[in-house]
């Protein structure tokens, strides 16, 4: 079997699939602890013989990780390294090795998966926007702060700005009537924002390549923003289409 992940900023994304590429276990973790319990279980039912990994964390902490699945479970983790071209696609950044590796995953995966130019919308800690020419130019993209940041330099940076974050979980419930109250005001308006920025990106799309592109939608926050782009590809798994295209198990 195969252990995947996919460590973003707030949480680690793991997965057991097979050689046919089924999964057949997966979840999420806030930390490297959690990841080694949920291992730990998963190794009950699995036997693990290799590893990957996507990372846009520091360096220490993609050398602590690697340690530790060597350690416990003997992997040896394959990890996915900056490069100027993957797959027929070229990296727009001047200097390759800035562009965070999930944008680079996304973007690969989704030229892979798409026929002709792509947008491709990554909403999570932070959000993305990455543009790819049908030829498999990267142009490079947008970068600005996902749902759990707005949410935060609010709370930070105002005095009277607080309420149960618990109680505001989707307060927006489809609704984006004026809000009545602090949670509301502030849930629908960051969400609104999120909506806003995607919308741009459309329209943004449409001068480069007039209505012949693909849209690509991923990240834990995907599904606030689903609507405004009816025709998106709601892709969940892109880093890790993305991945096992610059990992591939060695034969
Ligand atoms: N099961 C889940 N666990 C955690 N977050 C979730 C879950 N489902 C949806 N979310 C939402 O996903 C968002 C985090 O998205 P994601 O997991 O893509 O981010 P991340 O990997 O931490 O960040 P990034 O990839 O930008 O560094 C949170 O704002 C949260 O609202
Ligand atoms: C932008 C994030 C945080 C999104 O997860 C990540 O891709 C990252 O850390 N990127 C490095 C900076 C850049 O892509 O220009
Ligand atoms: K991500």
């Amino acid at each position: 079997m195969i252990v995947e992940l996919d460590c973003g900023n707030s949480f680690i994304k793991w997965r057991i699939i097979d050689a046919f590429s089924r999964v057949l276990s997966s979840g999420v973790v806030g930390s490297i602890e959690e990841l080694v319990h949920a291992l730990d279980e998963a190794r009950t039912s699995h036997e693990f013989a290799h590893c990957r990994m996507v990372s846009v964390r520091s360096d220490d902490e993609v050398a602590r990780l690697e340690n530790v699945l060597a350690q416990r479970f003997g992997l040896c983790v394959s990890t996915v390294r900056p490069a100027s071209c993957l797959a027929g696609v070229r990296n727009g950044y001047l200097n390759h090795e800035r562009l965070g590796l999930d944008r680079w995953m996304a973007v690969v995966a989704a030229h892979r998966l798409s026929a002709g130019a792509c947008l491709v919308l990554d909403l999570g800690t932070a959000v993305t926007a990455d543009f790819v020419d049908a030829d498999g130019e990267h142009r490079g993209g947008f970068i600005c702060p996902g749902l759990p940041l707005l949410r935060r330099q609010l709370r930070e940076h105002t005095r009277r700005i607080h309420y149960d974050a618990v109680a505001a979980n989707d307060l927006t419930g489809g609704s984006f009537a004026p809000g009545r109250s602090t949670a509301e005001a502030v849930e629908r308006g960051c969400v609104l924002m999120l909506r806003g920025f995607v919308a741009s990106q459309l329209e943004l799309a449409k001068e480069h390549w007039g209505d012949r592109f693909e849209i690509f939608l991923t990240g834990g926050d995907a599904s606030l923003v689903a609507d405004v782009l009816p025709c998106a590809k709601v892709v969940p798994d892109l880093i890790f289409i993305g991945l096992a295209i610059a990992c591939p198990i060695p034969s």
